[in-house]
């Protein structure tokens, strides 16, 4: 059982590296997001725009379902992380746009 163990451990933790990679990566692509994030309060606070249109997020929900299809992925957990990203955000501009 060690042993198999130890060989599990050994066959991790490549795949392991490449996942921290991969979330490096995506941690990146959130801060990108996040700039534009900024950008989009900034014309909604001068346009007196509020923070949760629903009629885009189900467009961004709808996008990445059709995204994650296209490329193997499952479409329901896409849709998932990116509602709970959306959320987050809504929270986000909403505090930011309070100010
Ligand atoms: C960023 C926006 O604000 C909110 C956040 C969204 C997002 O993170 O994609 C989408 C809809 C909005 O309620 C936007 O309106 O585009």
């Amino acid at each position: 059982m060690a042993a198999d163990e130890a060989r599990a451990a050994t066959a991790l933790a490549p795949l392991r590296a490449e996942i921290d990679a991969i979330d490096a990566d995506l941690v990146a692509l959130i801060a990108k997001r996040m700039a534009v994030v900024e950008r989009v309060i900034a014309v909604k606070r001068a346009a007196g725009i509020p923070a949760l249109l629903n009629d885009r997020v189900e467009e961004v929900a709808a996008h990445v379902r059709h995204r994650a299809a296209a490329l193997g992925a499952p479409p329901d957990l896409a849709e998932t992380v990116w509602r709970a990203m959306m959320d987050w955000i809504i929270t986000y501009e909403d505090e930011k746009l309070g100010q």
